[in-house]
């Protein structure tokens, strides 16, 4: 979809209907022009809710739940498209250096040498006497990744050091387990390069893969594995303003976790993606293989205790706010944006949390009546967060929420509020002082 500003004269129809949406005692009566593409229930019926009428990409909207690429475009140098003061959209332009798995982890990377070079306390390390060397001791939140065919050569390099690791191959371009899959020798990867035609040699390669440790460790549930779907709503990078959506939810496996080398094919063993799962014969249509992170909650502490649960919450939250850090000098933090992330995590067995992935588009279909209670309940506590309290889109707003508007979701950060005080509390939650903080990550 192109856009240029001739589209906004276009618009005309609809302005002179409801005039230009000001902040005047009159814009109080006027109706929100939404635009959207998608046609998803729990959208539609949030916006017909609040009696909003929707419009076409041409016309002149007030709120624009749109796709990546259609965000991509109207932000585009090329489409000359100027957005006013009562626009707001669901996505940064750039939202893809946090969720293309290849630009989240060169950046939390750079984040953490950054870090390093400005001599922080947060990017401590320490050594814990493994094969891998030093270890960062608040940071190391995502497995050991290469991007290949790039890094192929400090792939082999860490390869070598412990041949027993497997490994997950992911193409950087895909979604929904779509040509994933793991493997445990260099030679299974040289004959896959062989095979799909795809060389690993930097200056020859064309589609780009991220490989990481896998995590074969994960905690188990009913000897299922299991991942985290959190929602995190991001109105603002610079200053860093998030959210967390109380009710995120864990994806099962259908089918026991077993590492043997015979299962090692297997996804309904070793990839959580509901994509995947609801095509083994095991899935199971009424709870969708899906259980409510307050059961997770309620299960660790009464299998773990409550301290070590705590703990494990406070550190999901402090991997969560340095992604969004480490990609804060990156992102084009323009005041019309705002973006709802699914942040995929996965807990080991020593009760650690990893971020696997983070999608800028999760999904909102619904695969059971819960699913759609909980995404109805997401769009509209993300609206209550977005608008100003006079329910238009209006750039000039403060952006900070009352505690009601929150509905299900928390604050993480808000560095506008209290920089400091907000990360100590998160911090403060994992542990409290310095000898236990590194305990936590020993
Ligand atoms: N390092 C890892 N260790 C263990 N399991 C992993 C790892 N990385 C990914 N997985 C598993 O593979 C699944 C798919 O991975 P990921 O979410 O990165 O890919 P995707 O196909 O892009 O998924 P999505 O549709 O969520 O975008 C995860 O949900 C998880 O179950």
């Amino acid at each position: 979809m192109a856009y240029d500003n001739s589209k906004r004269a276009n618009a005309s129809s609809l302005s002179t209907m409801y005039g230009r949406i000001t902040h005047n005692e009159n814009s109080r009566m006027m109706k929100i022009c939404f635009c959207s593409d998608m046609d998803k229930s729990v959208l539609l019926n949030n916006f017909d809710k609040r009696g909003w009428m929707q419009v076409t990409a041409d016309d002149d909207w007030n709120f624009y739940w749109a796709g990546t690429q259609t965000c991509r475009n109207i932000f585009s140098v090329d489409s000359g498209y100027r957005m006013h003061d009562n626009q707001i959209i669901n996505h940064f332009p750039n939202h893809y250096e946090l969720s293309r798995k290849d630009l989240l982890v060169k950046n939390i990377k750079r984040y953490r040498k950054d870090l390093e070079r400005d001599g922080s306390a947060l990017a401590e390390k320490v050594n814990d006497g493994g094969i891998n060397g030093p270890k960062y001791l608040y940071l190391d939140f995502i497995p050991v990744t290469f991007v290949l065919p790039a890094d192929y050569n400090m792939f082999v390099e860490e390869y070598r050091k412990n041949t027993q690791s497997t490994w997950i191959m992911k193409p950087t371009g895909k979604s929904q387990g779509a040509g994933i899959f793991l493997i445990n020798k260099l030679s299974k990867l040289k004959r896959w390069s062989r095979e799909a035609k795809t060389s690993f040699h930097p200056a020859i390669g064309k589609e780009s893969y991220v490989i990481s440790r896998y995590i074969d460790n994960p905690l188990l549930i009913g000897g299922k594995k299991f991942d985290l779907r959190l929602y995190v709503l991001v109105t603002s990078f610079r200053p860093l303003k998030a959210y967390l959506f109380k009710l995120g939810f864990c994806r099962f496996c259908t089918v026991k976790y077993d590492t043997s080398v015979t299962e090692l094919d297997n996804m309904y063993v070793h990839l959580t993606n509901v994509s995947v799962q609801k095509h083994g014969g095991e899935y199971n249509n009424l709870h969708g293989g899906k259980w409510s992170v307050q059961n997770l909650k309620l299960y660790l502490e009464g299998t773990r205790g409550k301290k070590v649960t705590e703990k494990l919450f406070g550190g999901i939250n402090w991997l969560i706010v340095h992604s969004l850090k480490a990609v804060q000098p990156v992102m084009a933090s323009d005041r019309h944006c705002f973006e709802c992330y699914g942040y995929d995590i996965i807990i080991d067995n020593n009760l650690k949390a990893w971020l696997v992935e983070v999608n800028a588009s999760p999904s909102l279909t619904s695969t059971t009546v819960n699913d759609r209670i909980l995404k109805y309940k997401l769009i509209d506590n993300i609206l209550n967060i977005v608008l100003p309290p006079d329910g238009i889109p209006d750039v000039r707003w403060n952006k900070i929420p009352s505690a009601e508007n929150l509905g299900n979701f928390e604050l993480l950060i808000d560095e506008e509020l209290a920089s400091q005080t907000q990360e100590d509390n998160i911090l403060g939650s994992m542990t409290t002082g310095k000898q236990r903080i590194n305990n936590r990550w020993k």
